[in-house]
């Protein structure tokens, strides 16, 4: 038994979630954790001089309890060939009857966290430029909502801060161009991903 772990991270907006739900439909054995289950309480979170609430950074995470559900999995994989239909899956997709689990880790600041990042097996982030993050952002409804000027004000700069940060700590992503159509996007991945699943099947053993 294998265990194969795919990074979804990117810009707020970059269509994370989308793709992952897809991916994690499509794929057999395969098992998602978001990021965004792990933001503290409101009160937890520290407040700026100009009063938005820190939410974009790694300090408003709780990394240590979602670093827990990971090893957890990477332990015991919770997805097992458990129906005919996951196992013709899986033989559809890897041609063969080996028994690889998938996890799929999605959220926006998942590679300027050591320990996550040193999980992954394939690490790809979502891009979208400035105007059409702000566009996509205005038409959600957090909890709690974004204040006038927040995506300007914090959400933005974090994210460029945040990116050169990652950048620092690791080469190894592949980027993808978030404005592409939801289709393209997954085909793209999916296509990756099922390469790297056959190259680690023939690479090792169980
Ligand atoms: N390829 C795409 N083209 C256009 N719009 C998209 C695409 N993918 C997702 N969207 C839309 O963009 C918005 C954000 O998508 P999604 O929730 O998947 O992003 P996310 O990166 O997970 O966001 P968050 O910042 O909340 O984590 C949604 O309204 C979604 O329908
Ligand atoms: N999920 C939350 O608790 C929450 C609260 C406030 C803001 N956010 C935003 O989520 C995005 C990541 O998906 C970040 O850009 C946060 O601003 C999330």
């Amino acid at each position: 038994m294998k265990t194969f772990v795919i990074g979804i991270g990117g810009v707020t907006n970059g269509g994370k979630t989308t793709l992952a739900k897809r991916l994690h439909t499509e794929l057999p054995n395969c098992s998602m954790i978001s990021q965004d289950d792990y933001f503290k309480p409101d009160s937890e979170v520290a407040v700026d001089e100009n009063g938005f609430k820190q939410y974009d950074v790694l300090d408003a995470l709780n990394m240590e309890v979602m670093m827990a559900r990971v090893y957890s999995w990477i332990k015991q994989p919770r997805n097992t060939l458990n129906s005919t239909e996951e196992y013709e899956k899986s033989q559809n997709i890897l041609g063969t009857k080996d028994d690889i689990h998938v996890l799929i880790v999605e959220g926006f600041l998942l590679y300027n966290y050591r320990p996550l990042n040193d999980v992954f097996n394939r690490r790809y982030f979502l891009t979208v430029p400035y105007e059409e993050c702000k566009r996509r952002r205005s038409t959600r409804v957090y909890v709690p909502p974004d204040p006038p000027g927040y995506f300007d004000g914090h959400v933005w700069p974090m994210y460029l801060k945040n990116t050169q940060d990652m950048e620092d700590i690791t080469k190894d992503i592949v980027y993808i161009d978030g404005t592409k159509s939801e289709n393209d996007i997954y085909s793209h991945v999916y296509s990756d991903v099922k390469e790297a699943l056959s190259g680690l099947q023939s690479t090792t053993t169980s």
